[in-house]
């Protein structure tokens, strides 16, 4: 675990670099990195040249770098009329995350959150692609996440681990409405102003350990848990931020359904993960873009 001094560090060096002061934070999940090139006036960090961050290993897939800038694009009112006015907004964008598969402790996967934190983000949006275990849910959907199943907690290694500093939040923090009723409303309403609905879900998502997928087996006990999408990152980056009290709302993009039967051929791969996150990536982005500029106050 690593000292507010430390995360402190890290916030400063970005502070001292950018005019931008964003108060949402965005993290791009595999392939989703595509909303940070739509910003304006950036100012780009590899992740390597910040004091003290972790680095991705997934290169392949993740940039790895933090991406300061502003949002723009036509404000969506709530009365569903697009207003005339375009809005620019800072945001923070983490092309390229942490896992827990590539080695890292999961408070080093979530460190990031406590950076944005300490340089005043507010709000977190966050993206990851996911397997569909909800036998409603196609490859190439998208999961709103309504509550999640920290299974890396019940196994005895909690993202909070270690000393707790209070500056940060409370020893015990609730998880209570951990992914905001009310961006998730918001979310839903952005979502059916795209037209999204046939694709759009809310569900219970859990994150495993990976990198290996889940077996038949794993998969029929989570399924009895109620669990409607499966993936291997997102839960301690959502703990950190409730814990340092952010507001957070989380898409799942759902990259193939998950293999519940043992007579079958199909095998879940990476390039299918990929290859539907680059089919449906514009909508991700355009939904997730629309909803920073609608919940920046
Ligand atoms: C990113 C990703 C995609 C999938 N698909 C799956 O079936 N199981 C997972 N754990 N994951 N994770």
């Amino acid at each position: 675990m690593c000292t507010y001094d430390v995360i402190k560090q890290c916030a400063d060096y970005l502070l001292d670099r950018t005019k931008h002061r964003p108060k949402i934070g965005i993290i791009c999940g595999s392939g989703l990195g595509g909303l940070a090139d739509q910003l304006t006036e950036t100012d780009i960090f590899p992740y390597q040249d910040i004091p003290n961050f972790p680095v991705s290993t997934v290169t392949k897939f993740h940039a790895g770098r933090m991406v300061i800038g502003k949002l723009s694009g036509l404000e969506h009112t709530s009365t569903n009329r697009m207003s005339t006015s375009v809005s620019e907004i800072p945001v923070m964008c983490m092309q390229g995350r942490f896992h827990a598969y590539e080695g890292y402790p999961l408070w080093k996967c979530a460190m990031p959150v406590r950076v944005m934190k300490l340089m005043g983000v507010e709000k977190l949006l966050i993206t990851y692609a996911a397997g569909g275990l909800n036998s409603k849910y196609n490859a190439g959907d998208i999961m709103i996440i309504k509550d999640h199943i920290n299974l890396q907690g019940f196994a005895g290694n909690p993202p909070l681990q270690g000393i707790n500093d209070e500056r940060f939040g409370p020893r015990f923090p609730a998880m209570d409405n951990a992914y905001d009723r009310n961006l998730r409303l918001m979310a839903k309403t952005v979502a059916s102003e795209m037209k999204l609905d046939n694709i759009i879900h809310e569900g219970t998502y859990i994150m495993l350990g990976g990198p290996s997928f889940e077996t038949v087996a794993e998969l029929k006990m989570l399924h009895i848990f109620g669990v409607d999408a499966v993936g291997m990152s997102t839960v301690q980056e959502v703990i950190v931020a409730r814990h340092c009290n952010m507001k957070v709302c989380a898409f799942s993009l759902i990259t193939n359904k998950c293999i519940t039967e043992y007579e079958t051929d199909d095998m879940v791969n990476v390039a299918d993960v990929i290859g539907i996150a680059n089919n449906r990536k514009a909508d991700m982005q355009e939904l997730v873009r629309r909803i920073a500029i609608a919940m920046n106050e």
